[in-house]
């Protein structure tokens, strides 16, 4: 593998009594398109804020870019990444367009023409800019807050169930749509979801949380073809079991 973009040695983060993140140490690849799966509580998010520095271990060291992330400042480190979060997060008394040049301003960049070149890369109309967030709907929103992440153009973009409270179809297109622009823009993806088919569509490579440990790392085919151990089997019995009621409805 080539140098990693993230690395993480044994990284620990406890809350009281709670061990969210349990001795983990994970290198990702520049370029991957990474799924945290796992079920509700078992430290996806705490793991991947302790990437952008939201989180502080209490032991071990993150690195990102070859740099350990305690010896930087936070804001230099969250230049150069961007971080979608469930319920979009928007400013909602600013325009879309304020709400996507938020990191360009805060960076002192100029932000030019690239609000609308953000639209674009989207696939939202120019005309939203001038609106605010309530005039929206929750699958603009949400690409908005996508805009809004790479905007500042980072090497990583991190997604905490970015795709959670939106419908169906419009989850399935803005999934497919944030994967073409993952290769697009070579980035280095990191995706936490409770869906295992969404990850199993979207990532290159697919780890499994148990109470704060990784318990599997598989690629989608393995874990299709019955790999990754125990834990990614029993995520895998969902969208198994639903593709084949779905099957039986055909015959
Ligand atoms: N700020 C906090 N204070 C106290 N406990 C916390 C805090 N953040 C997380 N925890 C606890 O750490 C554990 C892991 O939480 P985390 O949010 O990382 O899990 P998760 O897998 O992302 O869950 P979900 O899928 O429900 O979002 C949980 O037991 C949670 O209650």
């Amino acid at each position: 593998m080539p140098a990693p973009i993230i690395a993480l040695d044994r990284v620990t983060r406890r809350f009281g009594a709670t061990t969210a993140v349990d001795d983990v140490s994970l290198a990702i690849a520049p370029g991957a398109f990474v799924a945290l799966v796992g079920t509700s509580g078992s430290g996806k998010s705490t793991l991947l804020q302790t990437i952008n520095a939201l989180v502080r271990p209490d032991a071990g060291t993150v690195q990102v870019e070859g740099r350990d992330i305690a010896d930087g400042p936070p804001h230099l480190l969250r230049r150069r990444i961007g971080y979608v979060f469930q319920g979009d997060g928007l400013f909602p008394h600013m325009s879309v367009a304020r709400n996507i040049a938020v990191g360009l301003r805060l960076a002192g960049t100029p932000t030019g023409d690239r609000v609308a070149e953000m639209l674009d890369l989207v696939e939202l109309p120019r005309d939203l800019a001038d609106r605010r967030p309530d005039q929206l709907s929750g699958g603009q929103r949400q690409r908005v807050a996508i805009a809004r992440a790479l905007a500042p153009s980072p090497a990583i973009l991190l997604l905490d169930e970015a795709l959670g409270a939106l419908d169906p179809v419009t989850r399935d297109g803005l999934g497919t749509r944030l994967r073409a622009l993952h290769d697009r823009l070579a980035l280095t993806t990191v995706l936490v979801t409770h869906d295992m088919a969404e990850a199993l569509l979207l990532a290159d490579r697919v780890l499994v949380m148990a109470k704060g440990r990784i318990v599997a790392d598989a690629t989608p085919r393995q874990l299709a073809t019955g790999g990754g151990g125990e834990g990614a089997q029993a995520l895998m019995a969902v969208p198994r079991h639903q593709a084949e009621r779905l099957a039986a409805l055909s015959r």
